[in-house]
């Protein structure tokens, strides 16, 4: 177990009928505000106005950069950083998922430099500074509401990476299920894998030794989105369902489960390659690579794991041979990722061949291996994309 610090400074409002509270929290950063969002689904879902009237009454002088991508990319932060600057911004506010979240954070830090936002993903420029970023999240998946990351594509480069840095945390969130009721099936769905995968993928399968507490609280995630994620697609307006994957999503990685263990997501290097060279949503990427990562790392040295997993997750029979329950354990997993959540399975079947995934092997290890409970060189990636065709 390691030493470590644990410090989340997110203020949360959670529940409906809270934003009452965002012009006052507002206004401790300053007066002048630009407003973030995506294609527009805040206007049909009601929620831009909502946000505009509490902007208005705390008498918020308002811009907006709209039209954020899924898988944001580099040039739109380069947009959102040209008004900061020109229109001395004073705070950001995302209104949206993880994509929107994770763009405004790196226009808040990419207002204090001159130079490509992409530096700044790519660690040629430090992030010295960033203005401050609060959200009014719409979907439950990425965690970004409670983090200090945020991923970013560039498409002229096929590459999509993480940024994490403090200065990226944001200062308050709005957490209000009611929000992800219109949220789709599919996207309900991408956004269910996204959090387990952040569970498997960042944390429970890491050799370090961890905390019991922390690791049944991981546990907890996991079956909280077993039970939950399939309510929510039938009932897209069930509070209890929505509440338990909001909450699950942002505690799944603001750093808690973090705590004493190690931090490696190898399948999450490997599916920003495929959003990287095929824009597919993150979530159904990491549908389809995590039982085939989990195949191929499986062997007796980490059996263990698996075996707990198997017997505290999904309840198989202990007095199974370990290897049985293992296995056991990922065809549960991938039953319920294409069977219970209806996510496609192959990337055959959502468009994507074996042209790129030499090179797509080569980007996820950058020049090295990707680092996790088996550590996995190019070759081993590249045989994972096979698995998954
Ligand atoms: N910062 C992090 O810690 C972190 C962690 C994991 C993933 N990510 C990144 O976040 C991005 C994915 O974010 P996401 O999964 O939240 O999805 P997203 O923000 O990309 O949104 C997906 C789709 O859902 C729609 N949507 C959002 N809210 C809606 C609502 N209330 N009703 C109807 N539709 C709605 C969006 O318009 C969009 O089309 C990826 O780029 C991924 O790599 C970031």
């Amino acid at each position: 177990m390691y030493n470590f610090v644990f410090q989340n400074t997110t203020k949360v409002y959670f529940g409906p009928n809270q934003l009452s509270h965002l012009g006052e929290e507002l206004k401790q950063f300053g007066k002048r505000v630009l407003l973030t969002y995506g294609g527009g689904t805040i206007k049909k879902i009601g929620l831009y106005d909502k946000v505009m009237d509490e902007l208005k009454k705390a008498d918020l002088t308002v811009f907006e950069l709209s039209g954020i991508e899924p898988n944001p990319r580099h040039t739109t932060v380069n947009k959102g950083r040209d008004i900061c600057k020109k229109e001395k911004i004073d705070v950001l506010l995302a209104v949206g998922g993880g994509s929107t979240i994770d763009c405004t954070k790196l226009i808040a830090a990419a207002t204090f430099y001159d130079g490509d936002s992409w530096d700044l993903v790519t660690h040629k420029a430090p992030v010295t500074k960033a203005l401050p970023v609060c959200t009014i999240l719409t979907l439950a998946a990425t965690g970004s509401e409670m983090n200090s990351g945020a991923v970013i594509s560039n498409i002229q480069t096929n590459e999509k990476y993480g940024l994490i840095h403090p200065l990226l945390q944001p200062k308050v969130s709005f957490l209000d299920p009611t929000n992800t009721y219109s949220v789709s099936a599919y996207q309900t769905a991408c956004g269910s894998a996204d959090i387990l995968s952040h569970v498997f993928d960042v944390f429970y399968f890491n050799k370090a030794e961890k905390m019991d507490m922390v690791e049944r609280v991981m546990e907890d995630v996991i079956k909280t989105v077993i039970k939950y994620a399939p309510i929510a697609i039938k009932e897209p307006t069930n509070y209890q369902a929505r509440a338990n994957l909001m909450w699950a999503s942002s505690w799944a990685l603001n750093g808690f489960l973090q705590t004493g263990g190690e931090f490696h997501a190898p399948c999450h290097a490997m599916e920003h390659e495929l959003s990287a060279f095929y824009d597919i949503t993150h979530g159904l990427g990491l549908a389809i690579l995590t039982p085939r990562w989990m195949e191929y790392i499986l062997d007796e040295s980490n059996v263990s794991q698996f075996k707990k997993f198997g017997i505290n997750v999904f309840g198989i029979d202990p007095k199974l041979p370990d290897m049985e329950i293992a296995r056991k354990a990922i065809s549960s997993l991938s039953d319920f990722l294409f069977n219970k959540l209806g996510l496609k399975s192959t990337l055959s079947e959502v468009g994507i061949d074996d042209k790129n995934f030499k090179i797509m092997a080569h980007k996820a290890c950058r020049g090295g291996v990707l680092s996790g409970y088996k550590p996995l060189t190019e070759e081993d990636v590249e045989k994972i994309y096979r698995m998954c065709l």
